[in-house]
């Protein structure tokens, strides 16, 4: 058990990666106290009843009054409205971060609402489930994981390095980025792959109506996997595109192009194109299990149901 690295640790929105923090810091001791509001009742009332956290607020500012460390984790759409909540009890020293998917976006909601004196320091843990609510979370969820610290202007040192070590405590591997390349790779990584998967399963059904619920009786499993990944939460999901337009736009393009590119080699049956196409993103996920990245997502039925919980 490690020294507390906050005294109080206020968690705003109480889903998945909130959770998974409430327990991931109570697993190894990492702060003294935790508070957390979320804005439904019903939420509210399934942390206290699960004791969640040691004080579920009825308000942010309250949740966030007297916190060494206050953490945005709701929907991107919605970070700029809480900062701006919680911005008249922030005590000097104190430091805000989140833990949005987008950042540029968070940063421009965000930073206009934090008074002098208090440290802005947003965060991005890539870890995650398609569950959301406040019983969905885990204490081994960023175990391995990355966490992309993206300081902002002026962001202050030791804050910076006081809230790795806190990531770091999770179990999490820290590394810094900057927010316009952040928003570019998570495009690649992250934002764009959902939404082929919303495609793909819509695509799927569509056609079920015509097939007679048969894509669904013999889904394999490349298909299962999009259907997981299309399973996640549309309220966060239509945030990330809505504010990270640009990067995902320019992926979005190029994947098109793609596509076509392979669309007219299986028309003219041009195998070689395939084949050397198919060699080269063999070689990617090579790559990825070589450097160790592949931790499988953990098990998923731990109690939560898609909402449950949430509003
Ligand atoms: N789910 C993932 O895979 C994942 C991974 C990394 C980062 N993120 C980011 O983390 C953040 C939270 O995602 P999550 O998966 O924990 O979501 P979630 O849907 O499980 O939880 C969101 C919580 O925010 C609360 N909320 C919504 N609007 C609010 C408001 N205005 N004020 C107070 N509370 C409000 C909801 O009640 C809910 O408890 C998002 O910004 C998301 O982009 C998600
Ligand atoms: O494993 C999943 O369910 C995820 O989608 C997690 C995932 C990702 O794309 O890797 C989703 C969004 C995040 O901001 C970070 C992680």
């Amino acid at each position: 058990m490690s020294a507390p690295v906050f005294e109080r640790v206020a968690l705003i929105g109480l889903g998945l990666i909130a959770s998974s923090m409430a327990h991931a810091m109570r697993r190894a001791g990492l702060a003294g106290e935790i508070t957390g509001h979320a804005r439904s009742a019903e939420t509210r009332a399934v942390a206290r009843e699960i004791g969640l956290v040691d004080r579920v607020c009825e308000t942010a500012a309250e949740a966030a009054e007297g916190a060494d460390l206050v953490v945005l984790c709701v929907p991107v759409g919605a970070m700029g409205a809480v900062a701006e909540e919680i911005a008249p009890v922030l005590a000097p020293g104190a430091t805000v971060s989140d833990v949005g998917s987008v950042k540029k976006a968070v940063i421009e909601a965000v930073a206009p609402h934090i008074p002098e004196g208090v440290h802005f320091i947003p965060a991005h843990p890539l870890a995650g489930t398609e569950h959301s609510g406040p019983r969905s979370g885990f204490a081994e969820l960023f175990d391995n994981r990355w966490c992309l610290i993206v300081p902002v202007e002026n962001s202050d040192a030791d804050a910076t390095a006081r809230l790795s070590r806190l990531w770091e405590g999770m179990g999490a591997h820290v590394d810094v980025m900057d927010a316009e390349h952040h928003d570019l790779v998570l495009a690649v990584t992250s934002h764009t792959p959902h939404l082929i998967a919303y495609t793909m399963v819509g695509v799927a059904d569509d056609l079920r109506r015509v097939t007679d619920s048969e894509v669904i009786k013999y889904s394999a499993a490349g298909f299962r996997d999009f259907t997981r990944i299309a399973a996640s939460d549309p309220t966060m999901w239509r945030d990330v595109f809505l504010t990270n337009k640009e990067a995902t736009l320019e992926i979005l393009g190029r994947f098109t192009e793609e596509l076509f590119a392979l669309q007219r080699a299986i028309r003219t049956g041009d195998g070689d194109h395939l084949h050397d196409y198919f060699t080269r993103t063999r070689a990617i996920r090579r790559g990825i299990i070589e450097a160790g990245q592949d931790t499988a997502a953990p098990d998923f039925g731990r109690g939560a149901t898609r909402g449950e919980g949430r509003d």
